[in-house]
Formats: structure tokens, sequence, C-alpha cells
């Protein structure tokens, strides 16, 4: 039996430069991952099935359409071999969130089925295999700390680490679709991502348009700014929101302040 963990995507920036003649947005995004995320595991088989259990489960049971299943015909069919398979999913990252959470799970079944399949393929040649998956997959394939530009696509290391910073993730238990954020930008191109400028310089360009769908997203961010963090950022599309502290007890005084808010919250660090 094979693990693979599919650690949460986060966007400590995002920002946004331009709409695209085919739909898509061009942005600049700081991607990080976390220590928290869901668990992938699997063993040969002839057919290709999945089965899901955990916290968030029941949100994504979507069937064949699920990203796992996706990224797994997808790897077979560019090796040029039949998808064999038995995979299970444990889901602990909330759906729609901002999180990546499909994204973690695709490039999870990658990295995995790589192993079981014996292809041996590196991680930029599984990478480009993701993007049609979705913008967030090849830098879910990586999960490590990196700049990102086009689509999100084209990635490039990012200097220095931040590993094991605690980090606080908070979710107002809203569900938040990424087309609609994207469509309600104000297409105002406030400029690129500075990597000299300190984190505090940078923005969530998205934060705006989320807000305008779910008001609560500025509640949480007020909250977890009182606390006096490094950061609060919402991460992605939203709802979910982030925070970096200096020390693990910072973190957990926050997190007890806002037990009472019935609000989804995870104390974890960047990997
Ligand atoms: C918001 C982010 O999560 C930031 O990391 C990503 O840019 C979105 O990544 P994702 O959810 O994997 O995105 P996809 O599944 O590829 O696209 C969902 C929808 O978001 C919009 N979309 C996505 C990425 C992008 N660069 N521009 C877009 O306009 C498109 O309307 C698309 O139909
Ligand atoms: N394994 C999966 N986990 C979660 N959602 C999945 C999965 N497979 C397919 N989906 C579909 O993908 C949709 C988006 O879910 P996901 O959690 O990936 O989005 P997200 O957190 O908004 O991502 P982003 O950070 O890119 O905005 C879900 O509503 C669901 O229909």
């Amino acid at each position: 039996m094979l693990h693979e963990p599919a650690p949460a995507k986060i966007n400590l920036a995002l920002h946004l430069r331009r709409r695209r003649p085919d739909g898509y947005h061009d942005l600049e995004s700081l991607f990080a991952f976390t220590e928290f995320g869901d668990t992938l595991t699997g063993e040969a088989a002839d057919g290709l099935s999945l089965t899901l259990s955990g916290p968030m489960a029941a949100a994504a049971d979507v069937g064949d359409d699920n990203l796992v299943l996706r990224a797994a015909r997808a790897l077979a069919s560019a090796a040029g071999m039949s998808a064999g398979a038995r995979l299970h999913l444990e889901k602990r990252i909330p759906v729609a969130a901002g999180l990546g959470g499909g994204s973690a799970d695709a490039a999870a079944a990658l990295r995995l089925l790589n192993r079981l399949w014996g292809l041996g393929w590196p991680l930029d040649r599984l990478a480009a295999l993701a993007e049609p998956l979705g913008a967030d997959v090849p830098v879910c394939v990586h999960s490590q700390t990196m700049f990102g530009a086009g689509k999100g696509e084209l990635l490039s290391p990012w200097p220095g680490s931040m590993a094991g910073t605690p980090l606080l993730l908070v979710n107002p238990r809203v569900a938040v679709p990424t087309g609609p954020v994207f469509a309600g930008w104000d297409r105002q191109d406030r400029g690129g991502i500075d990597r000299t400028a300190p984190l505090t310089a940078l923005r969530n360009d998205m934060t705006a348009a989320a807000v305008a769908i779910q008001p609560v997203i500025s509640d949480v961010l007020a909250q977890l700014s009182a606390h006096k963090p490094i950061v609060a950022r919402m991460s992605g599309s939203g709802a979910t929101c982030l925070a970096l502290f200096d020390t693990n007890a910072a973190m957990a005084a926050t997190a007890d302040a806002l037990a009472g808010t019935g609000w989804w919250i995870c104390a974890t660090a960047i990997r």
C-alpha cells in the first residue's frame, strides 16, 4: 500500500494582472503548502476505483469527475497503459475553499501512480501533464513554496524557506466557487509581485470580489488581524483566510479566541 500526502495550498500573495482573451486570468502568486492536508493511499488493481472517507468526504463525492480519477486517467493515457489502481482518499481539506483541495488530490494521484506504475517520471513532467486538470495542479505537483505566473503554471523557485512557520487557517463554512470571484474582479492591474518586498506589502487581489459574494470573509480577516499576526490574508478565491505567526503560542491563543465562532479552524504550519 502506498501513501501520498496531498498538502493544502495557500496563496501568500495573489496579484491579478489581466483577463486574457481565453477567459482565464494572468496572475502572479506566491504559493505555499501546509502540513495539513488530505491523504491518498493506493494499491495495484485491475480496474480504477476510488473510495472516500474523512470529515469533508461528502462534499468531494463527485463520482467519476473526482480530480483523483481524472488525474489517474490522464496519466495512464499519457503513459500508454490501462489505469489500474484501488485508491482511497482521506478528505480533510474543505471543498471550494481557496485551499486547492481538488488540485492537491489530483497532484497526489499523479505522484502516487507514478510510483505504483513504476513510471519514474520527474516532477516537472508530471506538472506539465497536470496543466489541463486545473490551474493549481502543476504547483501542487511540487507542493513547495514557489512563485507562479501565467495561469499559475509558470513556476519558479522562491528563495529562502518559510518551513515551520505557525499558520492558522480559518474558513467561515461557506463554499465559494472560483469562477464567479474571477468574474467579479474590477480588472484594475495593481502591479506584480515585488520579490524583495515584505509579505505585508503584498496582496490578494481577489479579496474584494470574494467579500462581495460572502461578506463574512471580512469578519474573518478582521478577527485574525485583531490578534496581530505577521500577516492575515484570504487564500485563493476564498473563503479560507490564513494568518502567519511568530510563535505556536500566539497561533494557539488566536485559535482559542476564535473557537466560539463556529468557523472551521486549523492550526498547522508551512511545510
Ligand atoms: C484562484 C487560484 O486558486 C489561485 O491559486 C487559482 O488561480 C484557481 O485554480 P483552479 O481552481 O485550479 O482553477 P481552474 O479549475 O483551472 O479554473 C476554475 C475557473 O477559474 C477561472 N480561472 C482560473 C485560473 C486563472 N488563472 N484564471 C481564471 O480565470 C476560470 O473561470 C476557470 O473556469
Ligand atoms: N478530490 C476532490 N476534492 C474536492 N473537490 C473536488 C475533487 N474532485 C473534484 N472536485 C470538484 O472541484 C470543485 C472545487 O473544489 P476544490 O476544493 O478543489 O476548490 P478550491 O478550494 O476552490 O480551489 P482553489 O484554491 O483553486 O480555489 C468541487 O466543488 C468539486 O465539485
